[in-house]
């Protein structure tokens, strides 16, 4: 895996002959569904869910090649509209660049809804790169019929390009989805090869599989403002194990009640949080893996732009 950027492609693989390939942004206000369907279409965990909004800060790309299309796909950041601190500056940011650059947007809401948040984001789309209408969670919704008027009304809201309503968490309808987004790519040969999920690299992976296990395991009470940077990961040569890596890593917080939430009863829960992303991470990178975790008090690097920065959320 490499850290090249989609908009400055890899050497592309293949002679182009009828292949398609393309950027697609996916974009919605926090908690519609985008990293559920950003995994669903992937087919392999590589972005975070979590009932908690404010997860996923860094702009992912997910891959997926299937026949002669290749999709490279583009998770956004919730749209931050409450807090004006450098970090909600920083992932607005990242939204807008996300939606200027791309070949087709996904535009995802909740079926039979729509919001002042969702009209935010539906306000930065630009016109002329076609945008589809995602209507997720129809499960939700009583009955198809029930969602009509509302359809009516967002088709008065945007030329969307197509309407689909569908539940992330449905095989059939992702199917669905991909045939109908396969058509907006543009003919042109195929910028990563095969088989790469992500080009995300496998450190970025560990912090992000600490992350998550770290506001599963302390939900509403540690707010969105914590951090994981990851200071080591390294590859040691293990006759026993094949492969095996060794990480380190700091969870940032703002305050010393957040550090005590994190470390819990006799150090249980940041022990929890360490077993369970070393069981993860060695499913993921196929390696035996020794984690050690710390975790450190930083009182307002939120509202430091340096720091926000250095920390990689640009
Ligand atoms: N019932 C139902 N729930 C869904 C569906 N898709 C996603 N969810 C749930 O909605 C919640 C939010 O999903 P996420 O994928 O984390 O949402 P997100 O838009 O990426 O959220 P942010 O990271 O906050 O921007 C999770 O609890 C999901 O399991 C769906 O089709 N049906």
């Amino acid at each position: 895996m490499t850290g090249d950027h989609p908009e400055t492609p890899a050497p592309a693989v293949g002679d182009g002959s009828g292949q398609r390939c393309g950027l697609v942004a996916i974009v919605g206000k926090p908690n519609v569904g985008k990293s559920t369907l950003l995994n669903a279409l992937v087919g392999q965990k590589i972005s975070i869910t979590s009932r908690k909004a404010q997860t996923t800060r860094h702009r992912i790309t997910g891959i997926r090649t299937t026949g002669t299309s290749q999709f490279v796909f583009v998770d956004t950041p919730g749209f931050q509209t409450r807090h004006g601190t450098a970090l909600n500056r920083s992932l607005n940011k990242t939204v807008l660049g996300a939606v200027g650059d791309v070949d087709v947007v996904l535009f995802v809401v909740e079926a039979g809804k729509f919001t002042l948040g969702d009209a935010k984001v539906l306000s930065l789309l630009k016109p002329g790169i076609p945008a589809l209408l995602v209507a997720n969670k129809l499960d939700q919704v009583g009955r198809r019929g029930d969602i009509a008027p509302w359809l009516r009304d967002m088709q008065e809201r945007h030329a969307f390009a197509e309407f689909v309503p569908m539940s992330a968490r449905n095989d059939k309808d992702v199917e669905r989805l991909f045939a109908i987004v396969g058509k907006y790519l543009p003919e042109q040969p195929w910028w990563y090869g095969e088989d790469e999920l992500t080009d995300r690299s496998e450190k970025f992976l560990a912090g992000e599989t600490v992350r998550e296990k770290l506001f599963r395991l302390t939900g509403e009470e540690l707010p969105y403002t914590s951090t994981v940077v990851v200071d080591k990961f390294e590859e040691e040569p293990s006759p026993q194990h094949g492969r095996f890596v060794r990480i380190a890593a700091t969870i940032v917080v703002e305050r010393d009640g957040h550090k005590a939430i994190i470390i819990g009863d006799k150090g249980e829960r940041l022990k929890r949080i360490g077993t369970e992303a070393r069981q993860e991470l060695e499913k993921l990178l196929g390696a035996k893996v020794f984690i050690e975790l710390w975790v450190k008090v930083r009182s307002g690097w939120a509202d430091d732009e340096a720091r926000v920065r250095s920390f990689g959320y640009e």
